[in-house]
């Protein structure tokens, strides 16, 4: 297969105190296993920016809710992303996964309404957990991941 007709998974994290780089690094694994075809770029938010964008064909993110709103690293990401992304019309489909403390539901209701404004399509349910992530949520993170790079593979998105 081509470098050209490779599909590119790219996973975003910002994580304060490990929980969602857990689980960004439980989904890269299980993305790079379910799908060696597909190219996953794991990347902490504060080291991601456009290019990475235009690499990708789908982006997956975790983060957590912070003073009930998007946690700073991730909402800097975007912050710094959102023009680039519109100029280039780098209309991609994406996934969230939140971690959160006690709620994230305020993190997610502004997460879409910022995925709206970059024209991104949601490929799956919005996966809100809260507190210590056990082994169900781990493997939650790893079916997304899974789901995602085998729907990439197959042109689905
Ligand atoms: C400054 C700060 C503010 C927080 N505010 C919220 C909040 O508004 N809602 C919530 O559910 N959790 C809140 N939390 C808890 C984190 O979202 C939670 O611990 C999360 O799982 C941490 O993820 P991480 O380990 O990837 O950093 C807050 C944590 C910090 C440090």
């Amino acid at each position: 297969m081509s470098e050209l007709e490779q599909k590119h998974l790219l996973i975003v994290y910002h994580s304060q105190s490990g929980r969602n780089e857990r689980l960004a690094y439980a989904a890269y694994s299980a993305a790079i296993a379910a799908e060696p075809n597909v190219d996953v770029r794991l990347r902490r938010a504060a080291e991601t920016g456009t290019r990475d964008v235009v690499w990708s064909d789908g982006l997956l993110l975790f983060f957590p809710e912070n003073f009930g709103a998007i946690a700073g690293g991730m909402k800097d990401f975007l912050d710094r992303t959102f023009y680039p992304v519109l100029e280039r019309n780098l209309i991609r489909p994406y996934a969230v996964f939140i971690c959160a403390g006690n709620d994230g539901g305020n993190a997610l209701s502004q997460f879409n309404r910022i995925a709206k404004g970059y024209l991104w399509r949601s490929v799956s349910e919005p996966i809100v957990v809260t507190g210590r992530p056990d082994e169900v949520v781990f493997q939650q993170a790893r079916d997304l991941s899974t789901a995602f790079s085998t729907g990439l593979e197959m042109g689905v998105f």
